[in-house]
């Protein structure tokens, strides 16, 4: 992957300071600040490349639209739900968390919250504060024996599990469903269906995302009793407004403390620093949840690879006739060299396609959702056997098809192939390049050279077709653009040029 350049980062909350200290070490300029509102953020955000947050910064569509050169935002945690990963897609922004830095705090606060609730244990405390010694009120229920049901069996629910089978809790309802699913707010996961299907009087625990119950179902439950008692670290709005479940005595809540700890928050500042200083140190990238494409770029000669299909992308658009909105497009990766790579040539293809098409700055990150966002269709495949990687592209415009196939060849990015003219010699891509479709005549290499010589331009190679029969592309190196193709028109049926 091409290097990120990463100046400057904003932490806007509470990170642990060794965080900023790692950042710094690698040479990024650190800003602290908390408590921003969106306002400051939206003010602030366009002098940063990059952007460190916990849950509690809203990082929406206008923070993003205000930014200038993010280029990444980074969870010092697990959910993203507070950044529009959508909108940060297609400003080429890449989203990137700590999935297991707080795993092990999550779990245990569940499991707190599960023993507090057969114990009441702090209706308990507050009694006792409250000058009381009730032993009648507050009797409780074993853990043993009963049956633990674990919606989600993520990092966060195998170590419940796995913490409370000591406890001889039987787990005998292990549902289990990918993260996407849980930290979707839209998945009421617990509503009045579900709570009217379980054992009357059931408890739950809630230390992952408020948006996966009901509020008002579970406010319902437990007026009616259906539900005994609810253990939440999270809500749909936090801090709640409406303070129904918190003050219902059968509640016990926490002020999203799932990762408030030591370990875990020093975890997470770590993770989230080291990722960010590999990343820009073309190490790797590690938690990127909406690029994942990005996480194979960063293998040996993936670079020239790259730049290859991004330079495709702008041979095929330069050369399509009349810059017409192409509607389809096919990326075909051959030889072992690429197996495993068509999901970043086909965002690398797009680059170079789009690339002065869309009013977005197109990059790997954010290149199929743009296409997608304009209708094009684009397909990918991978043809296996050949020992010698290429990359061909076809794209259709108005029933037309072109095609363009390179190559990287001792390092060099080459064309091998325009819209079914094969060149003798591969084309080195690279310079300013002139593409004329013409017949094939012996004076076109005089004409042309007359005419680039009246325009105090150097021809510094001239690419042939193998072939000599019907109109062919031809390929011309120049040492600067020509000003204006015009003079062409007499000689040629089309005419392109492009600097790579
Ligand atoms: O998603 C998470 O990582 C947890 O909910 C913790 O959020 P926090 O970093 O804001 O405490």
């Amino acid at each position: 992957m091409a290097p990120v350049s990463i100046k400057r980062i904003l932490i806007s909350e509470s990170v642990d300071p060794c965080c900023k200290k790692i950042l710094q070490e690698n040479g990024i300029q650190v800003t602290e600040k908390q408590n921003m509102s969106k306002d400051d953020l939206i003010a602030e955000i366009k002098d940063y490349d990059g952007l460190v947050v916990r849950s509690a910064t809203k990082v929406t569509a206008d923070v993003i639209n205000a930014t200038g050169n993010l280029q990444i935002i980074g969870r010092a945690g697990t959910g993203v739900d507070n950044v529009d990963v959508d909108a940060a897609t297609k400003k080429g922004i890449i989203v990137m968390n700590t999935p297991s830095g707080n795993t092990i705090s999550a779990a245990e606060l569940t499991c707190t919250l599960l023993m507090s609730l057969s114990r009441h244990v702090p209706q308990a405390a507050m009694s006792m504060k409250a000058g009381n010694w009730d032993r009648k009120k507050f009797m409780g229920a074993e853990m043993y024996g009963k049956i633990l049901g674990i919606v989600g069996l993520g990092r966060i629910g195998k170590e419940v599990a796995t913490r409370m089978q000591p406890s001889a809790m039987i787990q005998s309802l292990l549902l289990s469903c990918g993260p996407s699913v849980i930290t979707s707010p839209s998945t009421r996961l617990l509503n009045d269906t579900s709570f009217a299907k379980c054992k009357k009087g059931v408890k739950v625990v809630n230390c992952a995302r408020g948006g996966i119950i009901d509020e008002d179902a579970l406010l319902r439950a437990l007026e009616s009793g259906q539900c005994g008692g609810a253990g939440l670290d999270v809500f749909v709005e936090e801090p709640p407004k409406n303070r129904a479940l918190v003050n219902h005595p059968n509640v016990i809540s926490c002020p999203h403390l799932g990762a408030s700890t030591k370990e875990a928050q020093a975890r997470c500042g770590q993770d989230i620093a080291l990722q960010i200083v590999d990343m820009v140190m073309g190490k790797g990238l590690v938690g990127a949840v909406n690029a994942q494409v990005l996480a194979s770029t960063f293998s040996p000669g993936s670079h020239q690879w790259i730049k290859l299909g991004e330079a495709i992308g702008v041979v095929l658009r330069s050369c399509t006739t009349s810059k017409q909105p192409f509607s389809q497009v096919q990326i075909t990766t051959q030889g072992d060299c690429l197996k495993g790579s068509s999901g970043y040539m086909t965002s690398a293809v797009m680059v170079g396609l789009l690339t002065d098409v869309s009013k977005s700055c197109p990059n790997l990150v954010n290149s199929l959702s743009l296409a997608k966002e304009s209708g094009i269709m684009v397909t990918r495949n991978h043809s296996e056997g050949l020992t010698q990687g290429a990359c061909e592209v076809e794209i259709s415009v108005n029933g037309s098809s072109y095609r363009a196939t390179g190559s990287v060849q001792g390092g060099a990015l080459v064309l091998l192939e325009l819209n079914r003219s094969v060149f003798r010699q591969p084309v080195s891509l690279t310079g300013n390049l002139l593409f004329l479709k013409a017949a094939a005549s012996p004076q076109l290499l005089p004409s042309v050279t007359g005419l680039l010589a009246t325009a105090g331009v150097e021809m510094e190679s001239f690419s042939a077709p193998a072939a000599r029969n019907g109109d062919q592309w031809y390929c011309v190196g120049l040492s600067s653009l020509l000003g204006d193709l015009g003079a062409l028109k007499p000689l040629v049926k089309e005419a392109a040029q492009l600097s790579v």
